[in-house]
């Protein structure tokens, strides 16, 4: 392993031992000085081991000067003597990993023999912290009060401002007063050059709200017509953060691992971005929707409108709705068709999980790359009439599109499990009419290791573009066309009264929790139209840093110390 740089190093107290501490541009580590010299520096990769522990630069949230009154009596008494020959300390608040994908602020105090060495350490710390130039300082939140079991505004000041606070970030706190309040405020009013990211505090429909403004603004500030299914949208340059705090955190747990707040706060502080792909919904030349997770017609949609139905029951509502739309097994019949992502390097059943650092999504391919354009071209072809979009007309028991795996407690592996985040695509999932058993059989394994798409009535296809119309016409909805149809309260965007006007041979389509008005839709991947602040799901041990151990070596020539 290549040899870190030490940018200082000293002898400190950390509890009653003394310690050897060492910073470099990555690493801040630490090693009880007898027990090394005894037992050598057998460093495992893992950021904490008996001997030798370590803290990467990146993951540090703050330094500060430690005060008299809050070191711990208890280290006083025990170590007397060494406190008085250390009567100084700084403080390090850094992430720690708990397991689960969850993430704690933990923090160290090193005692030091005088002020001046207490000082040289905090500024040398400081002085690296302010090299992450990745680092948000200025925040807007929102908060929807009413979220979840209505802990959104509890949340936010008890786990997360006291953290946003120690991190030294600002943050414009709105409670939301209305339903899509937030959104409007983003769309219209929001001074947005003064921020480095948004935050939401609330579930996935307070996070669409943020989407839909967001994307609403950079598309208007740079003169995009949204309605226009062709145009190129402009990726938001502000990163979005989630504080988990609805009765559904899907995009959290997908993007972070877990429906934790501390993990989401955390993840902002240290400046996390991770990119996502989102898809547009149209009808004719009218933008429907945004999409980032889930577009389902036939069962999702089914099982959603009865659910919005049944909302007083709760949570339950959609264990009741799903037996009750399974029991019912309708199937619709129509048209659909799609543009193949031939240019990308994974494929829905090849096993190959999004995770942190994905190979997939870094590969996307950009303008600048042949085979990206030959899709391209193959779409003008099609709209000639030639070949380049594969046309499927039938009978269906549910058409899904997964721009993410979908993956939450209820469904661990998710809809597709291969589906990546940001690789430009969504994996659209057909499944034919088929045995309410064959049916409930293919449900099943999306609770299981088996793969859900290995059934002769399921086809799955990784896409960039696709279109469906239902085989009759639909009646002409009496709603409102715009791009976002009027809600109020927690009602879904179009009512059940919408649905209800369409014969009973047309579904609804599920946008992500809500009612989309229309059966016929066009739908776009919008490659990385937005960075969320986080990193994706990380493997269990990729914890894994620059070994600590490299910076005990001696140095060729002496490091700054500040013995
Ligand atoms: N102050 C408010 N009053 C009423 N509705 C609001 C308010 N602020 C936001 N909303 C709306 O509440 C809806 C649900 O919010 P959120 O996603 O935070 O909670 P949730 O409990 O996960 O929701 P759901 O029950 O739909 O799963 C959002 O669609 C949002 O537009």
């Amino acid at each position: 392993m290549e040899k870190q740089q030490r940018l200082l190093s000293s002898k400190l107290f950390q509890k009653s031992r003394q310690v050897e501490v060492a910073l470099s541009r990555s690493v801040l580590a630490w090693r009880e000085v007898e027990k090394s010299r005894k037992r050598g520096s057998g460093f495992s990769n893992s950021s904490e081991t008996a001997r030798s522990h370590g803290v990467q630069v990146c993951e540090i949230l703050s330094v500060h000067k430690t005060e008299e009154d809050h070191r711990s009596t208890r280290s006083k008494n025990r170590g007397n003597q060494h406190f008085l020959q250390y009567p100084h300390a700084f403080t390090v608040s850094y992430v720690r990993r708990t397991g689960q994908h969850q993430w704690r602020c933990s923090d160290i105090t090193f005692h030091c023999a005088s002020q001046g060495v207490c000082d040289q350490w905090i500024e040398a710390i400081n002085e690296q912290l302010s090299l992450l130039t990745n680092r948000p300082k200025s925040l807007l939140v929102y908060i929807n009060p009413y979220g979840g079991k209505r802990r959104g505004k509890r949340i936010y000041e008890q786990k997360v401002a006291p953290l946003f606070r120690r991190a030294c970030i600002s943050a414009d706190v709105i409670v939301t007063e209305y339903a899509n309040h937030a959104r409007d405020h983003l769309k219209t009013e929001a001074n947005l050059d003064k921020y480095d990211g948004v935050v939401c505090v609330g579930g996935d429909g307070m996070f669409s709200e943020i989407l839909h403004g967001l994307v609403a603004r950079t598309q208007a500030d740079h003169g995009v017509d949204q309605n226009q299914p062709d145009a190129e949208l402009v990726p938001c340059f502000l990163r979005i953060g989630i504080i988990p705090a609805g009765s559904t955190d899907c995009i959290c747990f997908a993007t972070i691992g877990t429906s934790d707040p501390v993990s989401s706060a955390l993840h902002i502080i240290v400046g996390d971005s991770q990119p996502m792909d989102v898809c547009s919904v149209h009808h004719d030349d009218i933008l429907l929707r945004y999409s980032v997770s889930l577009l389902g017609y036939g069962f999702y949609g089914d099982v959603l409108t009865d659910s919005e139905r049944k909302r007083w029951l709760g949570p339950a509502r959609y264990d009741l709705s799903g037996v009750k739309t399974f029991l019912s097994h309708n199937y619709y019949e129509g048209t659909v068709s799609f543009l193949p992502a031939e240019d990308t390097m994974g494929h829905p059943r090849d096993k190959l999980r999004c995770r942190s650092g994905c190979r997939v999504c870094q590969h996307k391919p950009s303008s600048e790359d042949g085979e990206w354009e030959m899709s391209e071209e193959k779409e003008k072809f099609t709209k000639d009439g030639s070949s380049g979009w594969s046309v499927i007309h039938g009978k269906f028991i549910a058409i899904n599109a997964a721009n993410m795996s979908c993956a939450c407690p209820r469904s661990p592996k998710g809809l597709s499990p291969s589906a990546h985040l940001a690789d430009g695509t969504a994996d659209l999932i057909i499944v034919r009419k088929c045995s309410r058993l064959d049916f409930f059989r293919h449900l099943l394994r999306h609770t299981n290791k088996d793969d859900q798409f290995d059934h002769p009535f399921v086809e799955v296809h990784r896409v960039r573009k696709f279109r469906f119309q239902p085989r009759h016409q639909e009646l002409v909805s009496l709603e409102d066309l715009s791009e976002t149809p009027k809600k109020t309260g927690f009602s879904p965007m179009c009512t059940a009264r919408t649905t209800c006007s369409y014969s009973a041979s047309h579904s609804s389509w599920n946008c992500d929790g809500e009612i989309l008005p229309h059966a016929a839709i066009q739908v776009s991947v919008q490659c990385q139209l937005i960075r969320l602040f986080a990193r994706g799901i990380e493997e269990q041990q990729q914890c894994v840093f620059e070994d600590p151990c490299t910076l005990w070596a001696p140095e060729p020539s002496k490091p700054h110390s500040a013995d």
